[in-house]
This record gives structure tokens, sequence and C-alpha cells, in this order.
């Protein structure tokens, strides 16, 4: 920071505010090029903790021993501190008599009494080995004898000199290097450090990293959300990100898209923090503001605004004298990506840890997956095994995704000039949260909450399922090309009005799962619904312009069953068709439709009425070769295991 002091700086950024100010996209390298620039290379500063609290922190600087570890020669064995000279030639034929001298070394004593030639010295394991004694005899190898000369002992081995004896400085030498610069201090360290001397540890100062979020609509997690609302994820998932690499994370809360509260938390965080990490209003709306107060910082300011990259296109990077300064996009996946791809490498440094370890490990692209010119797209990817390579398969949660990064494995790359990546073609996906798991049980297709209490039973018993929510078709086409054990489908076929046999395929089998009540939903009280059967609202709804529908996608098997009872009519909001249950009782329920159709489970869960249609089969394929995988037996016994039915039928299944 320069001496400009705070007022003047909050003024300038009040000022700034209120500017717009874009710079030109550049590309991730040049980003990354011109943030490292600006920033002092290396560690920040050095602090003494106290050993005690010095676990996880970096080591500032070479620490040598300041003691000879073990401080002084000392026996490892219980017996007698002798000559070695004096044993020569004994046995258990001819045993040599050595005089015992008039002291016991335990532990802690120090010696004072020499080892005269032909005698020995008591000795416990670790007591410090006397004047003129280079050997020790274990107690096994003597017997005591009294004799009119004095107690003494008859040794039956002969002893090479230095047996048995640890010598000063042999575990560790006092000024040699114990722990180098960079270390990251662990448990094992701080005993050996412990030993050697050290009760404070020069360790590398943590960068504190504020945290901003922004944005009218951001309430903390666990308070009640209003119309609108949204909960502040992004603050938790920096913190913790920070914490992870080295940092000590400042959380300053939420601020509204207001030019002067926003100034003020800056000013704030820059007198408090090493490096400042806001999320949110850095893009081109209205409420966008924080990456203008940033036009405002003292030099060298801001290095870049736009990065040609998907997730997080709209990243600011700046550098206020020495601090860094990052504004990243609020879309919770591009925020976490940006964070990790630009402000961690920095971060690291500062706080001196090496950069992150990557891992890639190559894999097949499992579905088409299509990519905005110009743009470097990042695809986030659950990883299955298959025979030889795994398979990716994206997510397809998109930048506002919360869970996207949590659940990926990793991500590959499509290049800016590349429109597609096609199904089946290699790619690399780097790994993110450590290693690959291997899961015992791989499920892909439709997901159901029941599925959940199957798998928390099976987990109970130590088995751990990886499931990809990729639809009924979907999880049918992996089940063919044997990359799950089990796929869930729900699949009506129109013609036989039939649930998932007619889908069945060479190679395949299917395993009955459960029943789910489908029906039409609704909000309780409304008096076009209540009190109907099914069949009967649909018809009413139907021909009702002011009763709004919410259809859903094409090839489910709701969208067939609704169509089927439709018979040609497309009533009101017939072209609104969200992917999920969930999303139909959502629109319902908040009246952005009057009605839908949907499971019971969800209709309950969401508060709405409902009136049954029909009933959905819930069914696995499960390709014949895994049939007989100790995971899918399993799972196969979990399903008929009464605990497990009993939780279904609980949850408004039919198992
Ligand atoms: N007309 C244009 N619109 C957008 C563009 C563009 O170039 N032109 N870029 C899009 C891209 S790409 C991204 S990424 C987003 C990023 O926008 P902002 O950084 O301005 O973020 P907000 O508008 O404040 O929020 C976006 C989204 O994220 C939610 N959010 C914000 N903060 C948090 C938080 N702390 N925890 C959880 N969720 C958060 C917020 O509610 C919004 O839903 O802009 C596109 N638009
Ligand atoms: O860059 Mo934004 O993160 O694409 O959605």
């Amino acid at each position: 920071m320069t001496d400009e002091s705070t007022d003047a700086l909050l003024a300038r950024l009040r000022h700034a505010a209120r500017q717009e100010q874009f710079l030109d996209i550049v590309s991730a390298e040049e980003a990354m090029r011109r943030f490292r620039a600006a920033v002092p290379p290396g560690p920040l500063g050095t602090e003494l903790v106290p050993l005690a609290t010095s676990l996880g922190r970096i080591v500032a600087k070479t620490l040598p021993a300041r003691a000879d570890a073990p401080p002084f020669d000392r026996a490892s064995v219980d017996g007698f501190a002798l000559r070695a000279a004096d044993t020569t030639g004994a046995s258990e034929a001819v045993p040599v008599r050595l005089r015992l001298n008039a002291e016991v070394l335990a532990c802690g004593v120090a010696p004072a009494i020499e080892v005269p030639p032909g005698t020995a010295t008591a000795i416990a394991t670790g007591g410090m080995i006397p004047r003129g004694a280079d050997a020790v005899a274990m107690i096994e190898w003597t017997e005591l004898e009294d004799a009119a000369e004095g107690p003494g002992i008859l040794l039956s081995r002969a002893l090479a000199p230095g047996q048995f004896i640890g010598f000063a400085g042999s575990d560790i030498a006092r000024g040699e290097a114990l722990l180098r610069a960079g270390a990251q201090i662990t448990s094992r360290e701080i005993g050996m450090l412990a030993a050697a001397g050290w009760s404070e540890v020069p360790v590398v100062r943590r960068p504190v990293v504020a945290v901003i979020s922004t944005g009218d609509e951001l309430h903390p997690p666990g308070t009640p959300l209003p119309p609108g609302g949204i909960t502040d994820s992004n603050a938790a998932i920096l913190c913790a990100a920070v914490s992870e690499n080295g940092g000590e994370p400042l959380a300053l809360g939420i601020f509204r898209d207001d030019p002067d509260a926003l100034a003020a938390a800056l000013s704030d965080a820059l007198a408090r923090a090493d490096m400042v990490v806001m999320s949110g209003g850095t893009s081109k709306g209205a409420g966008d503001v924080s990456h203008r107060i940033l036009s405002a910082l003292p030099a060298p300011g801001v290095l870049v605004h736009g990065v040609a990259l998907k997730p997080g296109k709209p990243l600011c990077l700046a550098v206020a004298g020495t601090k860094p300064v990052v504004v990243l996009p609020g879309f919770p996946t591009s925020a976490v990506f940006t964070f990790h791809e630009f402000a961690v490498p920095v971060l690291r440094a500062m706080a001196g840890l090496p950069p992150r370890a990557e891992t890639e490990v190559e894999a097949q692209l499992a579905v088409r997956t299509p990519s905005e010119l110009g743009r470097t797209e990042y695809v986030m990817v659950s990883l299955a095994e298959g025979e030889g390579t795994p398979r990716a398969f994206p997510l397809g949660k998109g930048s506002g995704s919360v869970t996207a990064f949590a659940q990926a494995d990793g991500f590959f790359a499509i290049a800016a000039l590349d429109q597609v990546a096609e199904v089946g073609s290699t790619v690399r996906v780097r790994l993110i949260g450590g290693a690959m798991r291997a899961p015992d049980l791989v499920i892909i297709g439709s997901h159901c909450v029941g599925l959940d209490a199957v798998l928390d039973v099976l987990a109970e018993q130590g088995i751990r399922a990886r499931t990809l929510a990729v639809g009924s078709l979907g999880g049918l086409a992996a089940a063919k090309r044997g990359e799950c054990d089990l796929a869930p489908a729900h699949l009506l076929d129109p013609t036989t009005v039939d649930y998932n046999t007619p889908f069945l395929a060479p190679g395949l089998m299917l395993e009955p799962g459960w029943r789910r009540s489908q029906g039409v939903v609704f909000r309780p009280g409304d008096a076009r619904f209540e009190g109907r059967a099914g069949r009967e609202a649909v018809r009413q709804a139907a021909s009702d312009p002011g009763c709004l529908l919410v259809n859903r996608n094409a090839g489910s098997g709701t969208r067939i069953l609704l169509d089927g009872l439709l018979e040609g009519a497309r009533p009101a909001g017939y072209a609104n068709q969200p992917k999920s249950h969930n999303a139909v009782a959502a629109a319902v329920s908040q009246s952005r439709a009057d009605w839908g159709v949907a499971i019971e489970t969800v209709a309950r869960d969401y508060g709405l009425g409902f009136l049954p249609l029909a009933d959905e089969h819930y069914d696995f394929f499960v390709p014949e070769g895994r049939r007989t995988r100790p995971a899918v037996v399993s799972f196969l016994a979990c399903l008929r295991a009464p605990k497990v039915i009993a939780r279904l039928n609980d949850l408004g299944f039919r198992a």
C-alpha cells in the first residue's frame, strides 16, 4: 500500500464506483502473467510461533538442530557398561568374570565412577555411559556372582566396541539442518523440533485474506430466504479454500450493491488484510459496482478485467501497492474456479507454499459437449471407470451451480477456437480434491430420493457408490456400453404403455425397484383442483386459459403421460418445460404456474395438493456381466431388506 490516508483512499474509491471502466478481455495466461508480475514474489515475512501451535505452518528459514540427539552416549539395553577389550574370548563354556562397580546407572543419573579395566557398572536402557566403558552387555548374557573379592558378573559373550551404545548426536548432530525453508510442519516434524531444542519456530506469516460477498440478494447461510433471496455460499467456500492454501481468512460479510458501502468495505479490507477477495458484481449489470471501485486503487491498480475463459469471464484482477485484490464472478462455480486458478497460486507463494501438485488423467468423453467460440471452456466432469480409460461425464450444471465443484472429479478444457468436444474423444482431466477414488458401485441414470435411502444403508455396510444423474435414457446408454453397474430408469413406452421392459436390450437385465405415484400438483385450496379426480382435473385445467401449466421436457416419462392425457391439447404454459419434478413443484408453489404433473413425494415436500394419475415404475437396468459383482449383489439384497422397504414406503414410494 502507499502512504495515502484511509480517508483519501475511501473518497477516491467512492468516486470511482460511479464511473464505468472496462479493460479489454485477455487470455487466461496473459491475465496470470500480469497478476504475478505485479505481486512481490516469495513469502510475506516471518513470525515466531510456539512449537505447540506450529502445526501446518511453513518453516521460514533452515532450522539447525540446537542440541545433539541423543545428548550423550547412552545404553540401548539393560545390562552392564564395560570395556569390550575385557570380553575377548568369552563364551558359555568359558565366561569372563568382571568385578561390579558400586554404582547403578538408572536413566537421568550422571555417572560418578569410572569403569576401570576388568570391571562393569550396572546400567539401564537410556542410562548415561560412564567414562572408561565402550560397550554394554545385555543382562541376559550374564550371571551375578558373589565372591570374596566382592560382587561380580560372569559374561558368556564377547562384545565389540560400541555395541549397544547410542552415541551422542548419532540421531541428529547439533548444527545439522533439521528442516529447510518451505517445509510444512506436521506432527512428525513437531516431535523432531522439540527434541532438537526449538520451543518457538520461525514460520512464514500467514497471509490474511479478506473475503467480501456483494449483492442485495445475499443472506448468510441458515437464515430464511425472502422471495428472490440467495444464500451466500461463496464466502464459506472461499474462506475454507484460503485456509487450505496457507492463508488466514478474514470474513468481512455481505455488502449491498451500494458504491459507498462497498468502497468502505474495500478500504477496511485493505487496511486489515494482505489480500482481498470479493465475489459478485463484476459483470455488466446496473448493480455490478465491485469492479468499478477498483479503478481508484493505488498503483498498479486494475490489471485485468475480463478473461477469455468459461467459467469466469468477468474476473477482475488488481494490485493495490503490493496487495492483490481479486473480484471473482458472483456465480458460485465461476467464483471458486477462478479463485483456484488465479488467486491460489499467488496466495500459496505469499504463504511460502509450493505450487499445488496437479494430477491429470486421460478419459474418454461420454457426451458430445458444445462450447462457446472465443473462450477456453473448462468443463466439470465426473469420472466413471470403464474397460480401459475412464469415461468423463460432464456435470452440465453451468456457472451458477453450487454443487458442481464439490461433485466433479475434475475438469478438462475445450480450446477457445473449438465449438465442440466430440463424444468418444480423449480429454485430459485435471483432478480436483485429491486422487480419484474408485467407488464400489457406479450408478448412472435417473435420480430419485428413494435411491438415497438404499445407498444410506449400503454406506453403513462400507459400500461407496458413485451416482451420476444423467436421466433415464443416458443411464440406459451407459449400461449398454457397460460403463455402470446399475442404470435406474423410469422409461414409459407410449405404444405399449409399459415401463422399462420394452427398453431391454441384449446383454442387459432389469431388476424391479419401486413405484412412484404421479399426479396433478396444485396449491392447496385452489378450487379448480381441490376434491377432483386427476384425469378430470387435467381436462378442466387444459380448457381454462387462465390456468397456467408447467410442462416437462420432451422424452421424460412424465411428459409422455401428460401428452397422452392432453390428447393434442396445448394448454397455457405448455412451452415451459423444466427437467425435474422439483422444478415443476417449485413453479407451482411460487405461483409461476398453477398446475403440473410430478411425483407424490415431491408434491408432499413442497406442501402441494396432489391428485393421483398413474404409477411410474422406477427400476434398474443391470449389464449382465456386472450382475454378480459383490456390490451389485449387496445393492439388490438391500432393495428387499425390510428396513429399506419401510423407509421407501415412508417416503411415499411403493416398494
Ligand atoms: N449482459 C451480460 N451479462 C452477464 C455477462 C456479460 O458478459 N454480459 N457475464 C455473465 C457471466 S459470464 C457471469 S460469470 C456472471 C457474473 O456476474 P457478476 O460477477 O456480476 O455476479 P452477480 O451478478 O453479482 O451474481 C451472479 C449470480 O451469482 C449469485 N451470487 C453472487 N454472489 C453470491 C454468493 N456470495 N453466494 C452465492 N451466490 C452468489 C447471484 O445471486 C447471481 O445469481 O454474469 C453474467 N452476466
Ligand atoms: O464466465 Mo461466466 O462464469 O461463464 O458464467
